[in-house]
Order: C-alpha cells, then structure tokens, then sequence
C-alpha cells in the first residue's frame, strides 16, 4: 500500500475493468517520470505535467477537487479522455503471465517523491477552505468543464490531485464509484479473488468468473421491424378536372431487420453498448397518389458462429457460420393503403384508409460458439496451449499454472495445401466444471461446434487415467452430445521420467476399455504430428456426415414464420367468453392484424370493420353463443359494447379506441 502527498492510500491491486489514472503535477515530463506505476490488467496510466505557460486553474474550479480523493466513473465522458502532451498511456489488455503477478504486487505508485504535487495540495486545500462548493454542483461542473475544455484542457485536475476513471459503462458508474473521504483508502477491493467485495462482489459471483476472465460470447438484443407507413384519404383537385377522385396514396413499408455474419467480429462484446436494434418506418403516403418511402433496414452485425435464439426458450432460431451470411430476420410491417387503393365500382370516393402494418419486435439472445473443427480439452496445466503453439501458428500464453487460458484460442493446422482445420485451445476443465467449478463450464459449449476432440493428458500428473475420466466424466455431465463426439487421448510430457514411467498402465487401462491411446511430448514436438493426424482423419468422417444437414439450412426461417402468421386467415378466430365480466374475447392473427391496421379516424373504417365481422362469421358465432345487449366484445385492441339494434337502434359507445359511437353489429 502507498501513500500519496494528499494522504491517498493505493493499494496495489488487480483490476478487472480498464482504469485510467490521470495525474497532473506542476512539473516537468522528467519529474513525472519518476511515477512509477506498474498496472494489472486494461489499465491505461496518464502522466500528465502541466507546462509553465499553462494558465492555472481558477480557484472556484480548482477548489471543487478536494485532495487526494479518489473517484470511479463511467466511461461516460462526452469526450474520451486521450494522453495529454507530455503524458503518457500504457494500454495493457492481457494479463500478464502468473509470473509477473508478484511483480506486480509489489509495484509501487511513488507520488511522494513529486516534492511538487505536496506543495500544491496545500495551496488547493487553503483554496477549497475559501471557496466551498456542494458535492453535487461540483459533478456537474466538473462535467461542464471537462466538455468545455476537451481534449486538450486539464481534465477539470489540479495539482497533486488524481482521479481514476473506471472505463466501464455509465450504468455501473455509481455502483462501483467509491469516493474516500477518509484518507482515500480504495475500500472494498479483495485483493485475492481479484473483485470488489460487498455489492459488487456479489454482482461478479452471480456471473460465474470475474469480468476480464468472461468472454464476451453472449449477448441479449432487442430487434424491432419498421412499421408501414399510413395511408390517407386525399382527392384530386385540379383545374379542369371535377371531382378527380381519389387520390390519397399508400404509406411505405417498415424496414427489415437483418442478421450478417462480419468476419471481423470475434466477440460479441459489442452489443453491451447497443441493444436496440430498430428498423426505420416507412413514410406515409401523400395526395396525389404518392407513396410513402421505404423504412431503413437495420442489419445487426455478428461474429461467425452466433447462435440466435428468442430470449427465454431453448429452440434455436439462426445459427450464422460462414461469414457473408445475411439472414432476413423480421420483415418490416405492410404500408397501409390509400383511399385510391379502395376505389371500388359502388364506392367511388371512399373516405378510408389504413394504418401501417405494426413491426414485428422481439427479445433475442445471441451466444456465440467457436467454428472449430477440433477441441482440446483436458485438465489444466495439461499442455493444451503447447500443443496448439506446436501444431499451429498460434501463440496462446503457455505457464506452469493452471488457468493460463482464460479464453479459448485458436489455431489453424495445415496439413497441406488445401486440407486444414481450426483448432481450439480451450480453458482446463475441473472436476465440477459442468456445476460451475474452474472456468471450463464457461467455454464448454464451444465444444459443441467441435466436429472432434482431443482428449489432452498430462503424464506427470499422479493418476493421469483419472485424470481422463474426470474430464470424460464433466463432458458427460455438461451436455451428453458433446461427450458422444468422436475423440482421440492424447498422453503428453512423455520426456518427463515420471511421465514416461506412467505411459505403460495408462495405455493398458485405456486399451482394456477399448481406446487407442497416443503419446507425445508437446514441447519436443515428438509425437504431436501423429495426434493431429488422427483428429483430422476424425473429422474427414465426420463432415461428410454434416454436410448434409448444412445443405437444408434456410436462413430465412424466422422471417418465413412472421409472414406466415401475417398471412393468417381472418376467418380463423376463436372465441373465449367470461361470464362473470360479460366479456366475450375474438382472438385471431388475423383479425387482430385487421384491427391494428383500421384507422378509426374515417367514418368508412367503422363500416368496414362490421362488414368484415359479419363476413368472417364473428357476429354470427357471438349470436349463437348467446351474446347479449349490453355485453363487452374485444377483438384485438378494440373494445366495444354489443348492442343489439333490433332492441335498441341506439349507437353503442366503444370503450376505449375511438370517441365516435360505433353502430355495431347492426343486422335487420
Ligand atoms: N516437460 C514438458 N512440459 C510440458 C509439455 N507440454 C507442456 N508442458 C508444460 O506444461 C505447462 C503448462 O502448459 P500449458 O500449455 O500452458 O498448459 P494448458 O493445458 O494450456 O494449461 P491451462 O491453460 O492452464 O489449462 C507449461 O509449463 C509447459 O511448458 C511437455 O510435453 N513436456
Ligand atoms: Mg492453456
């Protein structure tokens, strides 16, 4: 732990999200460079020395700083903060091999040797004693400033003084935001398991593995098709031309929801900033037989091998592969018609049009899984990510601990010049991995997608046969398809001694079991070529076998389901009646979809909507379900009161919809 003039207590510690540490000291770049900081993590550090002609701070802004406090914030700043002249970023994104940690652990943060900062925190406290500002106002002002002054200003920091800018999104900003008054001690942080304790600790549990292990391989998005446009009621009105007619012309089309497969994307980490996904409207028509444009399309981009499913069910809706794939998701809603549409010989200046067709919308769950052909899986320190480094051109991170591998990897082997394979390096699995044990369970189901798996062991360790059927027994337990793959074991470190000793009983025991067994030595490279061979003859086999299924694939099957519901019959309605209420309830695709596009502003809707409902048969069935005067009927949206106008010839008032009275049903 280290202390800063201003009294900061820092401990040194890691860091799941990207934090960004602004210092700012009347000094010169060679002075600051005597603050040595050594980060874990995504953690970008900002020296910044202010120049001698730079104007100082007006106390008012400079005394809304009070010393040495210590803020996390959204990355929510209007303008992303950039090193500064004179400064300098440090941008890690990986962390560094277990090695380092200690290293780490032990860096220090030496603000007290800036003889300078420790000056100015005095003068700033004089100044925030002179000129007190309230909590809130100085967040606003701050804000302001930071606007004001961009890129190029100070960043609202005084001297001595320094904020760290937690680069999450805005809505974690007051969940981890942890100003100290007392000395500025970062509280909460367990420097063990890595998280912050209390809420946000408990925020980090739920999910499973703290954030800089999780990969960005699920998301959850909202896409909504373009409604159509309306239609209106407009007549011709020319010179010389009575009664032209009408004229009113149709609303657009609402624009499609599309799914592409970007071959850049290798996550999904870019749908925690967008979620929704609206496609535009269409535009409505206008007089003179003008029809309304078409609504925007809004193509939702995704990694190759997203898997998309409605939120909350288990079917698989689209599974996107090959890059290039566009898939139409959901159709944008039908324009509404004009009057001109409704011309008919009887009726030669209709005052109706429609409304646009609502656009379909839905909650969708986007999970990513690796297109490899072939995964290795084992235990970890297994040797996996040595194996993938020698038999591709793959550079995972290979250590003498467990977990090395947070994420998978992958690596393309070439056998020749047009026979190759992806293969993935995934995250050593534990016993309990299938119950969330380790973080093997987090990358399991990219197995899935695996054609066949090597089954990698480690030789040296004390039972390397239990070892297998520990895995064996997890892939079993997390998803009996994944454990009916095809697979080769794979025993490895055979230039260990103890390694080599335990080759024979393992390969009798897997022998017995009717399992052929290969050694190898992943860091001699003996041995390994023979391993892949025998995957990849695995997966010849199996291709073939899936080749046929992929043929089938329609990509447009969502959409292919939204229009044959569109096109639903409106003679296919149901019934449901409550007694107790006097409520009868219409249900049908079809006559909702009906009723949503009626536009009740023209008198001609109303006699449109009883005419359809006499001609579908509603009024009919209602009649003999025993509906009677006074009784509540709700089709779609719409709600109105049955009157009988053989009893009273009087309107019936709908409840809700529209204020004109509807004379509905009315039969003689
Ligand atoms: N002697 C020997 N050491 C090996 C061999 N293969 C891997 N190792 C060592 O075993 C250690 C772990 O190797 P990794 O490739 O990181 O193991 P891993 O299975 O990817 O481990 P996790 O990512 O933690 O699951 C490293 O120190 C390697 O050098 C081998 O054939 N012989
Ligand atoms: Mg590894």
């Amino acid at each position: 732990m280290q202390t800063t003039p201003s009294g900061v207590k820092l401990q040194n510690y890691f860091c799941h999200y990207p934090i960004r540490f602004t210092f700012a000291a009347k000094s010169t770049p060679e002075q600051m460079a005597s603050i040595s900081i050594s980060c874990l993590s995504r953690i970008q550090v900002v020296c910044r020395a202010r120049t001698r002609n730079e104007p100082r701070r007006s106390p008012k802004s400079s005394s809304k700083q009070s010393n040495g406090k210590v803020k996390f914030r959204g990355n929510s700043l209007k303008a992303p903060p950039q090193p500064l002249a004179g400064g300098e970023a440090t941008t890690y994104t990986r962390l560094p091999p277990k090695d380092d940690l200690s290293a780490v652990f032990a860096a220090e943060i030496k603000l007290d040797d800036c003889e300078v900062a420790k000056l100015n925190v005095k003068d700033e406290t004089k100044l925030e004693n002179e000129d007190y500002i309230s909590e809130e106002d100085e967040e606003e002002e701050e804000e302001e400033e930071e606007e004001e002054e961009g890129l190029g200003g100070n960043l609202g920091l005084s001297y001595g003084q320094f904020e760290i800018f937690e680069g999450e999104e805005g809505e974690d900003e007051d969940k981890y935001s942890s100003e100290n008054e007392d000395g500025g001690k970062i509280e909460n942080f367990d420097k063990e398991n890595g998280y912050y304790e209390g809420e946000l600790e408990e925020d980090v549990k739920e999910k499973g593995v703290p954030a800089v292990m999780r990969c960005f391989d699920r998301a959850k998005i909202f896409v909504k098709a373009g409604t159509g446009g309306n239609g209106v009621v407009a007549f011709r009105r020319e010179k010389y031309v009575p009664m032209g007619g009408p004229s009113g012309g149709d609303g657009g089309r609402g624009g499609n929801v599309y799914v592409e497969v970007d071959e850049s994307m290798n996550s999904l980490l870019p749908f925690r900033n967008s979620v929704h996904f609206r496609a535009g409207r269409g535009s409505h028509g206008q007089g003179r037989m003008q029809s309304g444009a078409k609504g925007q399309d809004v193509v939702v981009k995704v990694a190759p091998g997203t898997v998309i499913r409605e939120a909350g069910k288990s079917k698989v809706l689209l599974e996107l592969l090959v890059p290039g794939q566009k898939a139409l998701l959901l159709p944008g809603g039908r324009g509404g018609r004009g009057n001109a549409s409704f011309k008919s010989g009887t009726n030669k200046v209709p005052r109706i049009a429609e409304n646009g067709e609502e656009g379909p919308e839905m909650w969708l769950e986007l999970e990513l899984k690796l297109v490899a052909d072939v995964g290795i899986v084992g235990a970890p320190n297994a040797g996996k990510s040595t194996l993938l480094s020698v038999i591709s051109a793959a550079q995972p991170t290979i250590a003498n601990y467990p977990f090395t591998t947070l994420l998978p990897n992958l690596g393309v082997v070439s056998f020749d010049y047009d026979s190759t394979m992806v293969v993935a390096d995934l995250p050593g699995l534990l016993e309990g991995a299938h119950r969330g044990f380790g973080l093997g369970h987090e990358f399991l189901r990219h197995t899935e997608r695996c054609s066949a798996l090597v089954h990698l062991i480690d030789g040296s360790a004390e039972q390397p046969e239990f070892e297998f059927d520990a895995v064996r027994l997890e892939l079993e337990m997390f998803s009996p398809e994944i454990a009916e793959k095809p697979y080769i074991v794979a025993f490895n470190k055979m230039d260990l001694p103890e390694a080599y000793e335990k080759w024979p009983s393992f390969k009798e025991k897997l022998q017995a079991r009717g399992i052929e067994p290969f050694c190898m030595s992943a860091v001699k490279r003996e041995g390994t070529h023979e391993v892949i061979s025998a995957a990849y003859q695995l997966l010849q086999k199996n291709k073939e076998a899936e080749k046929d299924f992929e043929d089938q694939v329609n990509l447009n099957q969502v959409a292919d389901l939204v229009n044959k519901q569109r096109s639903a019959s409106i003679n296919d309605f149901e019934i449901f009646h409550d007694s107790g209420s006097n409520t009868w309830n219409v249900v049908g695709a079809g006559l909702q979809r009906f009723v949503q596009m009626t536009n009740w502003r023209y008198l001609d809707s109303e006699r449109r909507f009883q005419h359809v409902l006499e001609a579908c048969g509603v009024t009919k069935s209602l009649m003999k379900l025993g509906v009677k005067e006074g009784d509540t009927v709700i089709v779609g949206d719409m709600e109105m009161v049955w009157h009988d106008s053989a009893n009273n010839p009087g309107p019936s008032k709908a409840k809700k919809g529209f204020e004109d009275s509807i004379k509905w049903p009315q039969w003689k």
